[in-house]
């Protein structure tokens, strides 16, 4: 057997240097930001001492932090579209600074068998789709060197010169589950290429598109975890790739679990004595009644409400405010809540949360911009970019969610995704707001928007508009409405080559191995 290190002593040597590394890792203007639970010599205990590996991942993941952050200086702010499709993000380098690589988009056109936006696919199936688009990337970029390289310094000003080595960003849903499948999920990301990956509160299986049902989120603890483990598989691989804490909570309806006392405030329980949630189900469904309508009538006979309204509801208003008082700004457990209120009122307050739990378990949540803002906070130091998904866009919580988290966190970089479907109008924005919404939400901060499924609209457009002209017009349309603008838009140099597939560069091989000088000689 080969020993890996000459005796111990060189060892411990070498676990120092690493930990020393990481701890000076941690204080570059990269990384400073960042509040690990952990130390940097358990980290250096996860990691190959002695064998270091450099990522792309890591140097997407600078380039993205900087553009960001020249956007926040400056209160611009990057805008770009979800694709899967290799030779649509090629076509993005011209005007995108970056790219994403949408979970809903890979479910239902890249997986064996599509559906809708589960995270049911593999575990490897957005990085896989990640790596593709970087490979085309490292292509097109190889490409355009070849090719400008066979110019002088003079003809290249004239052609073109892109920046395809876009920052990737892309979509790591609920983290795939378990802490194991999660870290291993964040390796393949790294190893793809990606510059930033988002992960999110919601839980795993329990989303619902159509059918009345809100979403459901996890524990506020359980969401730091997911966003710690991906943060200690970034510092285990050594990596500068970004996160995005992303929080599904605004308009959320139930959560899976009440373990952590942080999210007691939010909980719904009944202030009237009423059978089970569960139970009214049955019975309705003997009366042929469908889930929603005995939904509705048992929330209304339940007098669902939260711990503190149903003090509220009780209470004098100087009792009320001497209750308050007590338990403001501060972590309070329900039982604890009880108790207060008891002593302050001399009496119990009615309020039961196990009544109202569903038959999958979930118990009732009361969502407000206060519980996105306090789960976005406690989560901010472990990522790099915060983003509250919003259904409907909502003028006042923008406003509020982003200007209360900037209190605790001066200068926070904020994602935002526009879903296809906002009607902003209907929302109460006047056109002229539409117009300037990017800039606007950007001066909060919001330095990364995205339309994060443009595939299934504008993409689809194209497509069946395209099906329907070839099918009418056929070859002779294709000519004159397809192939003559792309030709015409295609870029060449000064003798009219074409200059932007890979022609140039495949012959460019077999030129180098029979010896050829493939430089300067258009
Ligand atoms: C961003 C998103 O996670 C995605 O998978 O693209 C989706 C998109 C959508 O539903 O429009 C999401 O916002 O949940």
């Amino acid at each position: 057997m080969t020993s890996k290190w000459a005796d111990v002593k060189e060892e411990s040597e070498a676990f120092a240097a690493e930990m020393r590394s990481i701890e000076e890792w941690w204080q570059t203007d990269r990384q400073k930001h960042i509040k690990r639970p952990y130390t940097a010599k358990s980290i250096a205990a996860l990691r190959n001492v002695g064998f270091k590996i450099e990522y792309p991942s890591s140097v997407q993941g600078g380039k993205l932090w900087r553009q960001l952050n020249e956007h926040n200086a400056n209160g611009t702010y990057e805008l770009t579209f979800g694709t899967t499709e290799p030779l649509i993000a090629k076509e993005m380098a011209k005007y995108m600074q970056t790219i994403y690589v949408s979970g809903a988009l890979c479910g239902l056109s890249q997986a064996a068998w599509p559906g809708e936006d589960h995270a049911d696919y593999p575990a490897d199936l957005v990085p896989s789709v990640v790596k593709r688009i970087f490979n085309t990337q490292l292509f097109h970029d190889q490409r355009q060197t070849q090719l400008r390289m066979r110019y002088s310094e003079e003809d290249r000003k004239s052609l073109e010169c892109i920046d395809y080595m876009l920052p990737i960003v892309a979509d790591g849903d609920m983290g795939f589950g378990t802490l194991t499948g999660c870290m291993k999920m964040v390796r393949s990301f790294v190893e793809a290429g990606v510059a930033m990956i988002h992960i999110d509160d919601l839980a795993m299986g329990l989303k619902k598109f159509t059918n009345g049902e809100g979403r459901t989120i996890i524990p506020t603890s359980d969401y730091l975890t997911r966003l710690t483990t991906v943060r200690m598989a970034f510092d285990i691989m050594g990596a500068d790739t970004m996160l995005l804490c992303r929080c599904d909570s605004d308009h959320a309806e139930f959560i899976t679990s009440v373990l952590d006392a942080r999210d007691h405030p939010y909980v719904l329980g009944a202030t009237k004595s009423v059978p089970a949630f569960t139970e009214a189900l049955s019975n309705g469904r003997e009366k042929g009644k469908d889930y929603l309508t005995v939904k509705a009538e048992w929330k209304a006979s339940a007098g669902l409400m939260t711990f503190d309204d149903a003090v509220k509801a009780v209470a004098t208003e100087e009792q009320h405010s001497a209750y308050s008082s007590e338990v403001a700004d501060k972590v309070v457990a329900l039982y604890e809540r009880k108790a207060i209120a008891k002593r302050i009122i001399g009496q119990e307050v009615t309020f039961d949360w196990e009544l109202p739990r569903t038959p999958l378990g979930q118990y009732m949540w009361q969502w407000s911009v206060k519980a996105v803002i306090d789960r976005c906070i406690l989560a901010a130091p472990l990522g790099d970019v915060t983003w509250s998904r919003q259904d409907k866009p909502n003028k006042k919580d923008m406003h509020d969610f982003h200007t209360s988290v900037r209190k605790v966190f001066p200068g926070r970089l904020f994602a935002f995704g526009f879903i296809g479907a906002y009607d902003f109008i209907k929302a109460g924005y006047t056109q002229e707001e539409v117009e300037s919404f990017h800039s606007d939400i950007a001066k909060m901060g919001v330095v990364w928007q995205v339309q994060p499924i443009w595939a299934t609209q504008g993409l689809s457009l194209h497509a069946k508009e395209f099906a329907k002209s070839f099918k009418e017009g056929g070859i002779a349309g294709y000519m004159r409405d397809v192939a003559a603008p792309a030709i015409a838009g295609m870029a060449t140099d000064k003798y009219g080559k074409p200059t932007s597939r890979g022609g140039y560069l495949a012959d460019a091989f077999f030129d180098v191995v029979s010896g050829e000088e493939i430089t300067e000689r258009a």
